[in-house]
């Protein structure tokens, strides 16, 4: 299968065709108040409502031409061969960081209990309560001496956000390495698909980063601004020796990238990947947080002459004139979330209403909840898809974290 037909993703904006997405899971109602802060959630979804939310984006990406698929199917189908599904399970078990080789043998156990891999890929990442395990407290007299830690596997709540743990880069992929534990072992999935689905099979996909790099990307921190201009974050969750280890890869294969701008942006929560303050939804319209006006320092990496060589430069310019600049644009209109009131801005960011996914040039998916940003995007001309966000949000992602384009169309600048 030619490769445009699986990966092709060379803009933020051209109309989109295939998208994987994360159904929320019983994950969610693995969160407890005690875990939020180590799993990344500052309050616990509603499930059902969380779930009829997300129902909602996804027939709206159908309904609007979109393909979607499920991260836990496409788990689910690379494991129909018996020696894949258990070299899985074992690296699975691996990297859940469990300490005595028993429960290793009685975790592995259960999860091959499951009639069908997509039950037990569900499990996997809903977590596993130590009272599901038969015999649990039988194992030793640690287990005896009651911890009150109710988990042999962690849940992974965040999986819904399926932008991060990989990012498709032109016919590539950025297998990311993330920040935390937690989130590191989402991509475990990822590396399955890419490895093992039928839709890849035969097909030879270049890795741009890969999950067992010693310093950290997420795929919120990697836009694609034109089929020769990428934005990298260096945020809270991506590190500088990432962004140069991506270029150096992309510039050494023979895509049609060749700059990459580095923006250091604020390392704090609310603004944990670019994508949370900067969003291209037009050919020259950009939503973007207030603090992230005025000048900014950005870094660009060019391929060097020698292989594996870069050119590096520092500029400190308006963030329009850095965008005029490398798209080659007469005029760039910056959208301000909130309308750039401090307040309004403050409450939306942090729900997401700069975090917009464009299905196609001029035409975004907005949460209904940032209402102040979604009338500035309508008075720009821009056409909205408004989704409900109550329970979604919660999670501190909105519409772009929740989706990994597979295929978009080309754009004609
Ligand atoms: N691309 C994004 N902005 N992703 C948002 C991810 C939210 C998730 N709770 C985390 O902290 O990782």
């Amino acid at each position: 299968m030619a490769m445009e037909n699986v990966l092709h993703v060379y803009s933020e904006i051209g109309r989109l065709k295939k998208v994987l997405l994360h159904r929320p899971g019983k994950e969610i109602e693995n969160l407890t108040p005690d875990l939020m802060d180590r799993l990344l959630f500052d309050d616990i979804p509603y499930l059902e409502i969380a779930r009829q939310e997300h129902d909602a984006f996804a027939q709206t990406l159908r309904n609007n031409g979109v393909e979607v698929v499920y991260l836990e199917d496409l788990v689910a189908e690379s494991l129909t061969d018996n020696d894949i599904k258990t070299e899985f399970i074992d690296e699975f078990i691996k990297e859940a960081n469990i300490k005595s080789k028993k429960k290793r043998e009685l975790v592995k156990e259960y999860l091959l209990g499951f009639s069908t891999n997509r039950e037990m890929v569900d499990k996997m990442m809903e977590g596993i309560r130590k009272e599901e395990i038969k015999d649990y407290k039988k194992i030793s007299l640690v287990d005896m001496i009651e911890s009150d830690y109710p988990f042999i596997v962690d849940p992974m709540p965040n999986l819904y956000f399926t932008r991060d743990p990989f990012a498709t880069i032109g016919s590539g992929i950025s297998l990311n390495h993330m920040r935390t534990v937690t989130r590191n072992r989402e991509t475990l999935f990822s590396k399955y698909i890419f490895k093992y689905h039928p839709m890849f099979k035969g097909v030879e996909i270049p890795f741009w980063y890969d999950r067992d790099e010693n310093t950290s990307m997420e795929g919120g921190d990697q836009l694609i601004l034109s089929d020769k201009v990428l934005a990298v974050g260096i945020s809270e969750r991506t590190e500088a020796a990432s962004v140069e280890k991506l270029a150096r890869r992309i510039f050494n294969n023979n895509e049609k990238f060749e700059v990459i701008l580095a923006f250091d942006i604020p390392k704090k929560r609310a603004f944990m990947h670019l994508d949370t303050v900067f969003t291209m939804i037009d050919y020259d319209k950009f939503t973007i947080h207030p603090e992230i006006e005025g000048p900014l320092t950005v870094y660009s990496l060019r391929k060097g002459e020698e292989k594996h060589k870069l050119i590096i430069e520092k500029e400190t310019m308006e963030l329009s004139d850095i965008l005029k600049k490398y798209l080659n644009l007469d005029k760039v209109t910056l959208i301000r979330c909130g309308n750039g009131n401090k307040i309004d801005a403050g409450r939306e960011q942090w729900n997401d209403g700069s975090n917009t996914l464009a299905i196609a040039p001029g035409e975004v998916v907005v949460y209904s909840r940032n209402h102040v940003t979604n009338k500035l995007l309508e008075e720009h001309g821009i056409k909205l898809h408004v989704i409900p966000s109550s329970e979604l949000s919660r999670g501190r992602g909105g519409p772009r974290c929740m989706s990994m384009p597979l295929i978009r169309e080309d754009i004609n600048w």
